[in-house]
Formats: structure tokens, sequence, C-alpha cells
């Protein structure tokens, strides 16, 4: 379980004053759930990642992962960003595998490692291809699986289809939430789609800039029928994903506006 209890992160601007960049964000991720945090640009959202990955430092506030505070970045929590971070001189089987090496298993193992995980995301032929023969879903690909490498407690990612045209976008979506389905895998994934945040989450909070708040937070269901069935199509027009849809649409553009799952 990861806890976050009322993390603060303040920015020193350039001309002297600060930004709340995080104000008091308290969120409870499960092992099986995925939350998405979904917000205009400038909430926020980057931040909590962020924090939650070790890469900086609250100002107020505790981040604990069963128990032991987030403090640092760690092999207990892989992270996958909107820009592909593999390593262009290596090949796609040794960017998964990059992990693996640092914890000293040997080449064999992880290699073998490195080749059920580009199984389980579709790349089974891939392996000795260097990442600029791929296209970007194709990368996104890969940096699931090396963020998986190292079993992670939890998955966090960052906008991480955000580049990707609409067809390999789905085809991502389709992805993510088969992988989830198989490994129970915790995950707290950012974007900008509202569709996306309710396709994807079980748990969809709604964030609003200066300062960077949880202003709602709503239970969704459609995650586990999209990892069983693949089709969005269903899902797009039922009626009660419309409903919710227009309602986190709503909360966007006026935050303070009231309605079903407002906290403040
Ligand atoms: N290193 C920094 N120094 C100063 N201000 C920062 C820094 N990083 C972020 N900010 C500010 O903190 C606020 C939140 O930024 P953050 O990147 O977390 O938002 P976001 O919701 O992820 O935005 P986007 O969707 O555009 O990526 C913004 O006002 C941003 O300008």
């Amino acid at each position: 379980m990861l806890r976050i209890r009322d993390a603060s992160v303040t920015f020193p601007a350039s001309d002297g004053s600060s930004v709340h960049a995080l104000d008091r964000v308290s969120l409870d991720i499960a092992p099986d759930s995925i939350v998405v945090a979904v917000g205009a640009s400038g909430c926020g959202k980057s931040t909590l990642l962020n924090a939650v990955a070790g890469f900086l430092p609250l100002t107020e506030g505790s981040i604990t992962l069963d128990g032991e505070p987030v403090d640092r970045p760690g092999g207990d929590r892989g992270v996958v960003f909107q820009k592909d971070t593999l390593l262009p001189w290596a090949s796609v089987i040794d960017n998964v595998a990059l992990g693996l090496k640092f914890r000293g298993v040997a080449r064999k193992q992880r290699r073998q490692q490195a080749q059920e995980l580009l199984d389980l995301v579709g790349l089974s032929e891939f392996g000795d291809k260097p990442p600029y023969e791929l296209s970007g879903g194709m990368r996104q690909r890969v940096g699931l699986a090396r963020a998986l490498a190292t079993d992670p407690k939890i998955l966090l990612m960052d906008e991480p289809f955000g580049a990707l045209d609409s067809l390999t976008r789905e085809t991502m979506q389709q992805l993510l939430a088969s992988v989830w389905a198989r490994t129970g895998k915790q995950i707290l994934f950012i974007t900008h789609s509202i569709e996306e945040a309710l396709t994807l989450g079980t748990t969809v909070v709604v964030m609003s800039p200066r300062p960077g708040r949880i202003v709602a937070r709503f239970d969704a269901d459609f995650a586990r029928e999209f990892a069983e069935t693949g089709d969005i199509g269903p899902i797009l027009s039922d009626p009660r994903f419309i409903e919710l849809r227009e309602e986190i649409r709503a909360l966007i553009h006026r935050p303070a506006a009231s309605g079903k799952g407002v906290l403040q």
C-alpha cells in the first residue's frame, strides 16, 4: 500500500515568490488498483508522481510504501515517462534487463526474464533490435517492460501515452489494462485525458492548480471490463461513463463547483 499524507511541495519561483505545486495531498494506492490523477496543465500531477518516485523531496507531509518512507528513488517503484528514456546504443532486450543488471542478476537469467517481459508486452521478436528501429508505441512498450523488470511494488506512469497517435494510444491502453489484470500491480497514472482516466482508473482523482490540490475523487469500474474485453467502444458509450466524464470535465473547468465526489 502506498500512502501519501498531507504532501506539499513548494518551489521557489524565479521572481522571488514561491509556487505551491502540491498542497496537502493525501492519497492511498492499494494493491491491484490503478489511481489516475487527471487535471489541467500545471496542477501538480508530475510533481506528485516525481515525489512518489523519490526524485524530489516533499516540503511537508509523508509518503510511505508498505510502511517504508519514500525519500529516494528505488527499485520498488517502476517509472514510465511520456518520452522514452531508452539507451540508444543498447539493444531492446538489454534496455529491459538494465535494472536486473544493476541488481547483479547473471546475464543468462536477466535475458530470460527480459524476454518474458517482451513477450508480455507483445515484442517477442524485437529483443535484438536497437530502440531507434522501433515506433513510438513500441518504445513505450519497451519502457513498460523495463519498468516491470525489477518486479516493482508500484508502477508510476507520467502521461506515458500522451505523445502517441490515437490508435496507438488505444492499443497501449489495452496493453496496460491487460498487464494490470495479469500482474495485479498497483499503478499511479497521470494524464490530461478524462476518457483515459476513466477507462484505466479504478480511482480517478481530479486535481486543480494554484495550489495543486485534489478536488474530487471517483471510484470507477470500467478498467476491469476494459481489461477483459479490450473493447473501448461499449465503455465510451456507457451512460455512467458519459455522466462521470461530464462531471469531471466540469470540475476541471470550474474546480470550485460542487457535485458528487467533491471533497472541498
Ligand atoms: N522545478 C520547478 N521550479 C519551479 N516551479 C516548478 C518546478 N516544477 C514545477 N513547477 C511549477 O509547479 C506547478 C506544477 O507543475 P507540474 O509539472 O507538477 O504540473 P502538471 O500538472 O504535471 O503539468 P503538465 O500537465 O503541464 O505536465 C506548475 O505551476 C509549475 O510551473
